[in-house]
Protein backbone atom coordinates (compact mmCIF):
# COMPACT_ATOMS: atom_id res chain seq x y z
CA UNK A 1 0.00 0.00 0.00
CA UNK A 2 1.18 3.55 -0.89
CA UNK A 3 1.91 5.65 2.03
CA UNK A 4 -0.11 8.77 2.76
CA UNK A 5 2.69 9.93 5.67
CA UNK A 6 6.50 9.60 5.26
CA UNK A 7 8.64 10.40 8.39
CA UNK A 8 12.19 10.21 7.61
CA UNK A 9 14.79 10.60 9.95
CA UNK A 10 12.92 12.67 13.08
CA UNK A 11 14.14 13.43 16.07
CA UNK A 12 11.40 15.04 18.85
CA UNK A 13 11.71 17.00 21.95
CA UNK A 14 11.61 20.54 23.16
CA UNK A 15 14.71 22.80 24.37
CA UNK A 16 16.65 20.57 26.75
CA UNK A 17 14.53 17.08 26.34
CA UNK A 18 15.07 14.99 23.20
CA UNK A 19 12.61 12.32 23.66
CA UNK A 20 13.31 10.42 20.71
CA UNK A 21 15.91 10.41 18.01
CA UNK A 22 16.00 9.12 13.98
CA UNK A 23 12.65 7.64 13.25
CA UNK A 24 11.72 6.89 9.79
CA UNK A 25 8.58 5.10 8.90
CA UNK A 26 5.75 5.22 6.52
CA UNK A 27 2.02 5.61 7.43
CA UNK A 28 0.53 3.04 4.87
CA UNK A 29 -3.16 3.46 3.23
CA UNK A 30 -4.58 0.75 4.74
CA UNK A 31 -2.77 0.26 7.98
CA UNK A 32 -3.35 0.69 11.87
CA UNK A 33 -0.09 2.23 13.74
CA UNK A 34 -0.81 2.01 17.55
CA UNK A 35 1.66 4.37 19.57
CA UNK A 36 2.48 3.20 22.60
CA UNK A 37 4.57 4.35 25.78
CA UNK A 38 5.29 4.56 29.17
CA UNK A 39 3.63 8.40 30.83
CA UNK A 40 5.90 10.87 29.67
CA UNK A 41 7.27 8.76 26.69
CA UNK A 42 6.16 11.73 23.88
CA UNK A 43 2.96 10.26 23.08
CA UNK A 44 1.43 13.74 23.40
CA UNK A 45 4.35 15.46 21.60
CA UNK A 46 4.46 12.96 19.05
CA UNK A 47 0.94 13.52 17.95
CA UNK A 48 0.95 17.42 18.27
CA UNK A 49 3.58 16.98 16.02
CA UNK A 50 1.75 15.08 13.50
CA UNK A 51 -1.21 18.13 13.63
CA UNK A 52 1.78 20.49 13.12
CA UNK A 53 1.57 22.12 15.87
CA UNK A 54 5.23 21.55 16.96
CA UNK A 55 8.24 20.98 14.75
CA UNK A 56 10.48 18.26 14.63
CA UNK A 57 14.26 18.97 16.62
CA UNK A 58 15.43 17.06 13.03
CA UNK A 59 14.11 15.01 10.48
CA UNK A 60 11.27 15.75 8.29
CA UNK A 61 7.87 14.83 7.62
CA UNK A 62 7.18 14.00 3.42
CA UNK A 63 3.53 13.95 1.87
CA UNK A 64 3.65 12.12 -0.90
CA UNK A 65 0.43 13.64 -2.10
CA UNK A 66 2.70 17.00 -2.30
CA UNK A 67 0.54 18.99 -0.06
CA UNK A 68 -0.41 17.93 3.92
CA UNK A 69 -3.58 16.18 3.60
CA UNK A 70 -6.51 16.86 6.36
CA UNK A 71 -6.34 14.40 9.38
CA UNK A 72 -9.47 13.31 10.93
CA UNK A 73 -8.41 13.96 14.61
CA UNK A 74 -10.30 12.85 17.47
CA UNK A 75 -8.81 14.11 21.08
CA UNK A 76 -8.50 12.83 24.04
CA UNK A 77 -12.18 12.71 25.72
CA UNK A 78 -10.51 14.59 29.27
CA UNK A 79 -9.86 17.68 27.04
CA UNK A 80 -13.25 17.78 25.63
CA UNK A 81 -15.80 20.43 27.42
CA UNK A 82 -19.04 18.89 27.14
CA UNK A 83 -20.56 21.91 28.92
CA UNK A 84 -20.60 23.71 25.46
CA UNK A 85 -23.95 24.51 24.77
CA UNK A 86 -24.91 22.16 21.30
CA UNK A 87 -26.91 19.19 20.02
CA UNK A 88 -25.51 15.71 19.28
CA UNK A 89 -26.24 16.61 15.43
CA UNK A 90 -24.06 20.14 15.28
CA UNK A 91 -21.16 18.65 16.90
CA UNK A 92 -21.11 15.77 14.41
CA UNK A 93 -22.32 18.18 11.62
CA UNK A 94 -18.35 20.37 12.38
CA UNK A 95 -16.82 17.73 10.54
CA UNK A 96 -18.24 18.07 7.35
CA UNK A 97 -18.06 21.93 7.46
CA UNK A 98 -15.34 22.16 4.77
CA UNK A 99 -17.91 20.53 2.06
CA UNK A 100 -20.11 23.38 3.12
CA UNK A 101 -18.85 26.31 4.20
CA UNK A 102 -19.09 27.32 7.73
CA UNK A 103 -22.00 29.90 7.55
CA UNK A 104 -24.07 28.08 4.72
CA UNK A 105 -26.83 25.33 5.83
CA UNK A 106 -26.14 21.90 5.57
CA UNK A 107 -28.83 21.51 3.14
CA UNK A 108 -30.92 18.32 2.46
CA UNK A 109 -28.15 15.92 1.58
CA UNK A 110 -25.65 17.15 4.64
CA UNK A 111 -28.30 16.71 6.48
CA UNK A 112 -28.34 13.13 5.69
CA UNK A 113 -24.57 13.00 6.07
CA UNK A 114 -24.78 13.92 9.21
CA UNK A 115 -27.55 11.10 10.20
CA UNK A 116 -25.76 8.50 8.38
CA UNK A 117 -22.69 9.00 10.45
CA UNK A 118 -24.70 9.29 13.80
CA UNK A 119 -26.82 6.66 12.56
CA UNK A 120 -23.12 4.15 11.83
CA UNK A 121 -22.06 5.48 15.46
CA UNK A 122 -24.79 3.87 17.34
CA UNK A 123 -26.21 7.14 18.59
CA UNK A 124 -28.76 8.64 15.89
CA UNK A 125 -31.99 8.86 18.36
CA UNK A 126 -29.38 10.87 20.33
CA UNK A 127 -29.01 13.76 17.86
CA UNK A 128 -31.25 16.28 19.08
CA UNK A 129 -29.80 15.94 22.78
CA UNK A 130 -26.98 18.81 24.46
CA UNK A 131 -23.73 17.41 24.51
CA UNK A 132 -23.85 17.86 28.42
CA UNK A 133 -26.66 15.04 28.95
CA UNK A 134 -24.61 12.56 27.27
CA UNK A 135 -22.41 9.84 29.32
CA UNK A 136 -19.10 9.16 28.10
CA UNK A 137 -19.24 6.53 25.50
CA UNK A 138 -22.15 8.45 24.08
CA UNK A 139 -19.72 11.89 23.74
CA UNK A 140 -17.08 9.78 22.19
CA UNK A 141 -19.77 8.06 20.00
CA UNK A 142 -20.85 11.62 18.69
CA UNK A 143 -16.78 12.77 18.58
CA UNK A 144 -16.33 9.50 15.95
CA UNK A 145 -19.35 10.54 13.74
CA UNK A 146 -18.09 13.89 13.68
CA UNK A 147 -14.52 12.27 12.93
CA UNK A 148 -16.91 9.90 10.21
CA UNK A 149 -17.83 12.86 8.43
CA UNK A 150 -14.64 14.61 8.08
CA UNK A 151 -13.81 11.68 5.76
CA UNK A 152 -9.71 12.10 5.60
CA UNK A 153 -7.66 10.29 4.41
CA UNK A 154 -5.34 10.06 7.33
CA UNK A 155 -7.00 9.45 11.43
CA UNK A 156 -5.36 10.37 14.34
CA UNK A 157 -7.10 8.77 17.41
CA UNK A 158 -5.65 9.92 20.63
CA UNK A 159 -6.95 7.58 23.48
CA UNK A 160 -9.83 6.36 21.37
CA UNK A 161 -11.34 3.54 23.87
CA UNK A 162 -9.71 5.36 27.04
CA UNK A 163 -13.47 5.32 28.68
CA UNK A 164 -15.38 3.16 26.98
CA UNK A 165 -17.22 0.07 27.46
CA UNK A 166 -16.44 -3.36 25.88
CA UNK A 167 -19.48 -3.22 24.02
CA UNK A 168 -18.95 0.48 22.56
CA UNK A 169 -15.12 -0.38 21.96
CA UNK A 170 -15.88 -3.47 19.62
CA UNK A 171 -18.75 -0.83 17.65
CA UNK A 172 -15.93 1.65 17.25
CA UNK A 173 -13.47 -0.92 16.83
CA UNK A 174 -16.21 -1.68 13.34
CA UNK A 175 -16.03 1.94 12.84
CA UNK A 176 -12.04 1.67 12.61
CA UNK A 177 -12.23 -1.87 10.51
CA UNK A 178 -14.20 0.12 7.30
CA UNK A 179 -11.93 3.25 7.44
CA UNK A 180 -8.84 0.41 6.60
CA UNK A 181 -11.26 -0.92 4.35
CA UNK A 182 -11.34 2.34 2.83
CA UNK A 183 -7.54 2.28 2.32
CA UNK A 184 -7.68 5.08 5.07
CA UNK A 185 -4.57 4.73 7.38
CA UNK A 186 -5.57 5.14 10.95
CA UNK A 187 -2.94 6.33 13.95
CA UNK A 188 -3.74 5.07 17.66
CA UNK A 189 -2.52 6.57 20.76
CA UNK A 190 -3.13 3.61 23.14
CA UNK A 191 -2.66 3.59 26.66
CA UNK A 192 -2.54 -0.28 27.90
CA UNK A 193 -1.80 -3.70 26.00
CA UNK A 194 -5.22 -4.41 25.65
CA UNK A 195 -7.11 -6.48 22.73
CA UNK A 196 -7.24 -2.49 20.62
CA UNK A 197 -3.74 -4.26 19.38
CA UNK A 198 -5.00 -7.74 17.94
CA UNK A 199 -6.48 -4.80 15.25
CA UNK A 200 -3.23 -3.01 14.80
CA UNK A 201 -0.67 -3.85 11.91
CA UNK A 202 1.80 -1.52 12.96
CA UNK A 203 3.10 -0.19 16.66
CA UNK A 204 5.29 2.81 17.71
CA UNK A 205 6.72 2.06 20.91
CA UNK A 206 7.88 5.31 22.83
CA UNK A 207 10.32 5.35 25.84
CA UNK A 208 13.47 5.72 27.35
CA UNK A 209 14.77 7.83 24.30
CA UNK A 210 14.07 5.76 21.55
CA UNK A 211 11.11 4.86 19.52
CA UNK A 212 10.60 1.43 17.90
CA UNK A 213 8.49 0.77 14.84
CA UNK A 214 7.61 -2.22 13.42
CA UNK A 215 4.95 -5.10 12.91
CA UNK A 216 2.70 -5.46 16.36
CA UNK A 217 3.85 -8.66 17.14
CA UNK A 218 7.74 -7.88 16.19
CA UNK A 219 7.81 -4.30 18.37
CA UNK A 220 5.78 -5.60 21.66
CA UNK A 221 8.27 -7.70 23.10
CA UNK A 222 8.58 -8.63 26.34
CA UNK A 223 12.50 -7.56 26.30
CA UNK A 224 11.31 -4.58 24.10
CA UNK A 225 8.63 -3.14 26.62
CA UNK A 226 10.87 -3.70 29.46
CA UNK A 227 13.78 -2.03 27.63
CA UNK A 228 12.02 0.74 26.97
CA UNK A 229 10.51 1.14 30.48
CA UNK A 230 6.73 0.44 28.88
CA UNK A 231 6.77 -2.74 31.85
CA UNK A 232 9.06 -3.65 34.74
CA UNK A 233 10.64 -7.25 34.62
CA UNK A 234 7.95 -8.64 36.96
CA UNK A 235 5.01 -7.29 35.16
CA UNK A 236 6.38 -7.78 31.56
CA UNK A 237 6.76 -12.06 33.46
CA UNK A 238 3.14 -11.78 34.77
CA UNK A 239 1.78 -10.43 31.23
CA UNK A 240 3.78 -12.69 28.66
CA UNK A 241 2.55 -15.99 30.99
CA UNK A 242 -0.86 -14.37 31.23
CA UNK A 243 -3.28 -12.63 29.48
CA UNK A 244 -1.42 -10.98 26.50
CA UNK A 245 0.40 -13.13 24.27
CA UNK A 246 1.25 -12.46 20.24
CA UNK A 247 -0.80 -12.60 18.04
CA UNK A 248 -1.47 -12.26 14.27
CA UNK A 249 -3.89 -8.86 14.07
CA UNK A 250 -7.77 -10.36 13.70
CA UNK A 251 -8.33 -7.03 11.79
CA UNK A 252 -12.15 -6.90 12.62
N1 LIG B 1 5.68 22.38 26.01
C1 LIG B 1 6.59 21.59 26.63
N2 LIG B 1 7.79 22.09 26.96
C2 LIG B 1 8.73 21.31 27.56
N3 LIG B 1 8.55 20.00 27.86
C3 LIG B 1 7.36 19.46 27.53
C4 LIG B 1 6.31 20.21 26.91
N4 LIG B 1 5.26 19.40 26.71
C5 LIG B 1 5.62 18.19 27.20
N5 LIG B 1 6.88 18.23 27.69
C6 LIG B 1 7.63 17.11 28.28
O1 LIG B 1 7.85 16.16 27.25
C7 LIG B 1 7.76 14.83 27.77
C8 LIG B 1 6.76 14.05 26.94
O2 LIG B 1 5.45 14.58 27.19
P1 LIG B 1 4.16 14.00 26.48
O3 LIG B 1 3.01 14.75 27.03
O4 LIG B 1 4.38 14.00 25.01
O5 LIG B 1 4.18 12.48 27.00
P2 LIG B 1 3.04 11.37 26.92
O6 LIG B 1 3.70 10.11 26.45
O7 LIG B 1 1.89 11.87 26.12
O8 LIG B 1 2.65 11.25 28.45
P3 LIG B 1 1.28 10.75 29.18
O9 LIG B 1 1.15 9.27 28.91
O10 LIG B 1 1.58 11.03 30.62
O11 LIG B 1 0.15 11.57 28.63
C9 LIG B 1 7.40 14.98 29.25
O12 LIG B 1 8.58 14.86 30.00
C10 LIG B 1 6.83 16.37 29.35
O13 LIG B 1 7.06 16.94 30.62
Amino acid sequence: MAPVLELRNLSLGYPGLTLFKHLSLDVDRGATLAVLGANGSGKSTFVKMLLGLMEPLCGRLNWPSGRPLEIGYLAQLTEFDRRFPIRVRDLAAMGAWRGFGLWSGLGRSGRNRVAAALDEAGILELADRSLHTLSGGQLQRALFARVILQDAPLILLDEPFAAVDQSTEAHLLSIIKRWRQEGRAVVLVVHDLSSVLDHCSHALLLGNGTATHGLVKDVLTQDQLVAQGYLSQSQASWMFKGSYDHREPTHV
